[in-house]
């Protein structure tokens, strides 16, 4: 059997889309899973080599489930993250008009990215939310609803019409996509590269998330990505996600770790990847005077030498 490759089905989602624009799953069976949390409990268990899972949006922000998912349980590493720019369509069976529409259904993370055309065009239309986008499209299909808001490209696969196309509240809206495996070397280094982590304070107080978030800021990281979630231990209990720029092996982001894992009560590291917006050699390198890599060795080669009474 060849190695495989999880993803949020079923067929014809934007995700499965996302997956096949990455060369390596030209060589995998792609096996499509009715939840997030089903693909990558196939990776834990096992029965996965990887899951390919949406894990933001640009108009909707973080796709909870997956980072909830990535936050508890078994850990696992993003090896991988695919940018695709997304626009909708309304998909109806054949011969429905827009006038016979009363119910839509749709991934909860499209409904704020339509909300505008569907307050325009079907303000009276009742929503329902779908395990995914292609899932919505299925169940038009099967006449559970009306129409689903998906990828036109999912209109063949589900014997629907596109009884419209192109439907997006803000321009260039994005979602973005993690390849999630078990926990393994990070790829080398590419000189654009991201780093994920999640966050758990040691006790609450106040300039908490300001100490932080100073380990980035005094080595010159920058932050791409911060989400606080729930821990479930009661109200006001939050752990950060947060994505930064640069990679493990970068002294500057090793060392913010370090400073990190000594003031935290826990550290999750989710690994560090390519930048999918940008390419390698585009990445502005470290700004901040002092944080570059061989500014650290020459400041621990000195503190040695000091060590030694070699100063
Ligand atoms: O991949 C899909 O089709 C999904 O259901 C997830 C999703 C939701 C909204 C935008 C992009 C992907």
């Amino acid at each position: 059997m060849p190695a495989s490759y999880a993803y949020l089905g079923p067929e014809g989602t934007f995700t499965e889309v996302a997956l096949r624009t990455l060369p390596e799953s030209a060589t995998r069976e792609l096996i499509p899973y009715v939840s997030v949390q089903s693909a990558l409990d196939a990776v834990r268990n096992g029965e996965a080599e990887a899951a390919f899972v949406p894990i933001e949006n640009s108009v909707e922000g973080g796709v909870t489930t997956t980072l909830d998912e990535l936050v508890a349980g078994k850990p696992l590493t993003i090896y991988r993250e695919v940018l695709l720019s997304i626009t909708f369509a309304l998909l109806v069976r054949p011969g429905t008009k827009l006038s016979e529409i009363k119910t839509v259904t749709a991934h909860p993370v499209a409904q704020p990215q339509v909300r505008n055309w569907l307050r325009a065009h079907l303000p009276d239309a009742l929503w329902e939310s779908a395990a995914s986008n292609a899932d919505g499209a299925r169940l038009v299909q099967e006449g559970r609803y009306d129409a689903a808001f998906a990828g036109e490209f999912a209109a063949e696969r589900y014997g629907l019409e596109a009884l419209e196309t192109g439907i997006h509240d803000a321009e260039n809206a994005q979602t973005r996509f993690v390849l999630v495996g078990r926990p393994a070397r990070p790829a080398a280094p590419t000189g654009a590269d991201k780093t994920s982590v999640v966050l758990w304070q040691n006790d609450d107080h106040p300039g908490g998330l300001r100490d932080l978030l100073g380990e980035f800021a005094t080595r010159g990281i920058n932050l791409m990505l911060l989400q606080s979630r729930p821990t479930g231990a009661g109200i006001g209990n939050y752990c950060f996600c947060i994505d930064a720029e640069g990679h493990i092996s970068d002294r500057r982001v090793a060392d913010a770790l370090m400073g990190l894992k000594r003031i935290c009560r826990q550290v999750r590291f989710l690994g560090s990847y390519p930048r999918a917006d940008i390419k390698p050699g585009e990445a502005a390198g470290p700004t901040r005077p002092g944080t570059s890599d061989e500014e650290f060795m020459a400041a621990a080669d000195w503190v040695a030498r000091c060590q030694d009474g070699r100063f």
